[in-house]
């Protein structure tokens, strides 16, 4: 696969497993330059480990996965793919003790060596990327609201100026606007920042408004990848039930 295709991650013939237990098996995923894809499935269908495995956080059973073109199998290749990545994990996870200025500059200073001035520079352009007022940069993470924490992870993940960049369950605890916003902001990112963005996500609305397409991960595979509208259509039970669901709940509000 060269780098100049359309494709920005390969994984094929995933398999992994803890034990006797197996996860994925021969798994085939392809994530397109420039989308938000969506990984749905349901609660243990492997979702995580799936995006762990592309991660490199755990060496799979087989298979492959290239990343930018490169195999992950080798590590210096994986090493250098690092730095492209960001990640946001589900509860932000961000650093208590430092403010959130500090919690953005970590990377800097680990992985570009930046310092002075211009770390302080370039973290408060990040933070200002996410939305956020300058004052929050003196901050500390626990006087900050759940949308304003994860701003902040996002800027963190955004400090090495990644290409890809992975979200786990981003609107999980916001409320409806507090998610609709945060949505937006991602879709903005995505465009102005040329990035390509994979999210686990239970998360409708996030589908509908601002996902490209969405892999769903059943049966131990990707059973689906397609946009929203064609994944109404399917007649796998999991993803019938899973859009039924939707119409169930925006009926039971309109009553
Ligand atoms: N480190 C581990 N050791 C053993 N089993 C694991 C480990 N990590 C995950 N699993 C198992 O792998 C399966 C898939 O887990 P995973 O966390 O990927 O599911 P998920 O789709 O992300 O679920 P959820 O939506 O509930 O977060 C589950 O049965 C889980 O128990």
């Amino acid at each position: 696969m060269s780098e100049e295709n359309d494709q920005i991650i390969s994984v094929q013939g995933l398999t992994t497993r803890f034990g006797d237990h197996v996860v994925h098996e021969d798994l085939d995923l392809e994530v397109r330059r420039g989308e938000i894809l969506a990984i749905i499935g349901g609660s243990g269908s492997g979702k995580s480990v799936l995006v762990n495995a592309i991660l490199g956080l755990f060496e799979p059973h087989s298979g492959t996965i290239e990343i930018f073109g490169k195999e992950m199998s080798n590590a210096s290749d994986r090493l250098a793919v690092d730095r492209r990545i960001g990640v946001m994990f589900q509860h932000g996870a961000l650093f208590s003790s430092l403010t959130v200025r500090q919690n953005v500059e970590a990377p800097l200073i680990e992985h570009a060596e930046l310092r002075g001035e211009w770390l302080k520079r370039v973290a408060l352009m990040k933070i200002g990327l996410v939305g956020l007022e300058a004052e929050v940069a003196r901050q500390q993470p626990t006087e900050l609201s759940g949308g304003m924490s994860k701003r902040v992870s996002v800027a963190r993940a955004l400090a090495l100026d990644p290409e890809l960049l992975f979200l786990d369950e981003p609107t999980s605890g916001l409320d409806p606007i507090g998610a609709a916003e945060f949505d937006q902001l991602i879709r903005t990112l995505t465009d102005t920042l040329g990035l390509t963005v994979v999210m686990i996500t239970h998360d409708l609305d996030s589908l509908y408004s601002i996902c490209d397409r969405a892999a769903v991960v059943a049966d131990r595979k990707i059973v689906e990848i397609a946009s929203i509208p064609e994944l109404e259509q399917s007649d796998h039970p999991w993803i019938k039930d899973f859009f039924a669901g939707r119409a169930k709940r925006a009926k039971e509000r309109n009553c």
